[in-house]
């Protein structure tokens, strides 16, 4: 049985004993894979979509001491002030492994057990905010995702006191620091893609192409208010009355609660807006008795592309998430705070289940559903757990856990609720059939066929709109123009095998960015201006690859609804004892995301392979 903070305070002697004997047998410790003055931007693994990754702070001066107390009516307990005793210890930063000392009692005395759990990447207590955003943020190219139509996603988790806040704010800076010279750099190869005569403007010379909107909401309980919103009101305990945001889904089905949207244009007015936000929290924490640990505070940055308005907006969205409260330390609170309490477990237990199957999707290729509409916080960030969504997506979780071995339980709790999100991405399976419908299986010739014929089709477009633009001024003019013949010769303008090279396929193009593409669009240009305007060409770049996009997502959603239905009837020849292929039995273990135990079924699904768990 694992035993309570004040009982593990009193036998804290032994148990620093048995821990003693665990690190003098222990491994030596794995650092990072590659030191920190080398890394540099996607030098990872960049297909993994979700990343996970555990951090534990130092133990503050005097924290232990202030913090525990042994056991009064313990007679043998010391009466020495208490000192710090490890909880979690790093085995290895890269993959990342941590190991929780579990605390116990037994007839014949306390027990240590070691617990391992693994993610992505571990920091440990002298790990400094910058590595933590460098080897996050920086590593994985967060900052050139959202700039370029994607979506990208950080989440701070943990027990209340583990360090999110601190992690999260200096994310938030840092971020602040160096978005405006990353969007410089990415909007100045942007603009010379198109040429060497664009930089006719001195936005276009700089690379100051994108606009950026600031947003800052805060959901406490069920409540969602904006964090930006400035109020004189208080309630009778003197707590600041927000304005309640409705946080629901518009008719093209947006999540766009209606917040105060902020733009910004550099460095200096981002990390205003975000101290001027951060204080409203901090006063509202001081107000309420930390309401920072029972509140969600997200802080979402809009991207626009102003030379590409037709394309989606990039978001950069930065969640502290509330304290993950065990039931046990809040049901002394008031009628309020339990419902908080609830609240907030709710949707940290809906941002798991969404979370698992967005990673699980990636690794396995996309056939679970992800129930992102159960709860207001996970509906906030549908642009991450959408399927339907064009937009690339990543979501880093940084789960945070206390160094102290009083709160291990707290931590083991913690450190087991972002372990499932460590996925291994998929091994390379053999050469997929070809299905006409889905451009994942083209090969090269496939994809500049469909390429060419989509390109002359909007030129096409274009001929015959100028060609309509003629005709109208002939009729005018009382003259009649010769009807254009359907196969009229057509110049694309661009060199799609300059698109797409050889050993180039639709799949790889179906990885790039909507402003990749056009830049290669760009690049490839045969046209003349007065042919085929840049503006032009990077419209129809736009539409060719939104298509492309589109294809490659009906294929995906008909060979999961098939994979969906298949199932259905596995589960129910498997109730009624009808038995498909292999399915002898049914596993435990955890449930599948989508409430059916999707992995233990589709192992049935695909030939009763075995049992995996949810
Ligand atoms: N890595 C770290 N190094 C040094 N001090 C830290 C570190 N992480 C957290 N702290 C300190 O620990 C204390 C608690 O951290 P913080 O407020 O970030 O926790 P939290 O998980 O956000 O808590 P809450 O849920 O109550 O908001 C703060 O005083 C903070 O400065």
């Amino acid at each position: 049985m694992a035993s309570s903070a004040t009982v593990t305070t009193t036998q804290l002697p032994t148990y620093r004993a048995l821990l003693e004997e665990w690190e003098n047998k222990r491994a030596p410790v794995k650092g990072f894979s590659v030191p920190l003055a080398e890394l540099k931007p996607l030098t990872k693994d960049a297909s993994k979509d979700v990343i996970v990754a555990f951090r534990t702070r130092p133990s503050l001066p005097n924290e232990a001491a202030e913090k525990f107390h042994a056991n009064p009516d313990d007679e043998n307990a010391s009466t020495e002030p208490v000192e710090f005793c490890a909880g979690v210890t790093v085995a290895s930063a890269e993959p990342g492994v941590f190991v929780a000392h579990v605390p116990g009692m037994k007839w014949n005395g306390p027990t240590l057990a070691h617990e391992t759990y693994e993610a992505d990447l571990a920091f440990g207590p002298d790990v400094e905010n910058e590595e933590v955003f460098q080897r996050t943020v920086v590593v994985n190219d967060l900052l050139a995702l959202s700039l370029s139509g994607g979506v990208a996603c950080i989440l701070a988790y943990g027990q209340t006191g583990s360090g999110k806040t601190f992690t999260m704010e200096s994310i938030e800076h840092r971020v602040a620091r160096d978005l405006f010279d990353t969007a410089r750099a990415v909007g100045r190869r942007f603009v010379q893609a198109q040429g060497p005569d664009t930089a006719s403007s001195p936005e276009l010379e700089t690379g100051d192409i994108f606009e950026f909107q600031v947003t800052f909401l805060e959901l406490l309980g069920r409540h969602a208010s904006d964090l930006l919103e400035v109020t004189d009101k208080v309630d009778e305990q003197g707590n600041p009355i927000r304005t309640e945001v409705a946080v629901r889904e518009d008719k093209v089905g947006n999540v766009r609660p209606n917040l105060i949207s902020t733009a910004v244009r550099t460095s200096e007015e981002l990390e205003a807006l975000i101290n001027r936000a951060l204080s409203h929290r901090r006063t509202t924490a001081t107000l309420r008795n930390a309401t920072s640990s029972r509140s969600h505070a997200m802080l979402t940055i809009t991207i626009k592309n102003t030379l590409l308005p037709y394309a989606e907006e990039g978001q950069l969205i930065l969640v502290d998430l509330a304290g993950s409260e065990r039931y046990e330390d809040s049901k002394d609170h008031d009628k309020q705070r339990m419902e908080e309490a609830r609240e907030n477990n709710k949707s940290l237990m809906n941002l798991k289940e969404c979370v698992r199957a967005k990673a699980k999707m990636a690794a396995e290729d996309g056939f679970v559903h992800i129930p992102w509409r159960a709860n207001k916080l996970t509906m906030l960030l549908k642009p991450i757990f959408d399927i339907e969504s064009r937009q690339p997506s990543k979501a880093m979780i940084i789960a945070h856990v206390s160094p102290h071995i009083q709160d291990t339980v707290h931590s083991t709790n913690t450190l087991s609720y972002a372990a499932p999100f460590l996925t291994i991405p998929p091994k390379p399976r053999g050469p997929v059939p070809y299905d006409a419908e889905d451009p994942r299986t083209w090969d090269h010739d496939k994809t500049i066929e469909w390429l060419t014929k989509y390109f002359t089709k909007l030129a096409r477009k274009s001929q015959l709109a100028e060609w309509k633009v003629k005709a109208r001024a002939a009729e005018l003019a009382g003259r009649r123009l010769k009807p254009l013949p359907e196969d009229a010769p057509v110049d694309i303008g661009v060199d799609v095998l300059k698109i797409c090279p050889p050993g180039s396929t639709a799949k790889n193009l179906g990885t790039l960015y909507t402003p990749q593409f056009v830049e290669a669009c760009l690049a490839a240009r045969t046209a003349s201006d007065d042919k085929l305007t840049q503006d032009q060409l990077k419209m129809r770049a736009v539409d060719v690859i939104g298509n492309l996009f589109y294809l490659i997502l009906t294929a995906k959603t008909r060979k999961r609804n098939e994979i969906m239905k298949s199932r259905k009837k596995l589960v129910t020849n498997d109730v009624y004892g009808g038995g498909a292929a292999g399915a002898g039995r049914r596993c435990g273990g955890p449930r599948g995301a989508d409430g059916a135990g999707a992995g233990m079924v589709r192992d049935y699904a695909e030939g009763g392979q075995g049992c995996k768990g949810g």
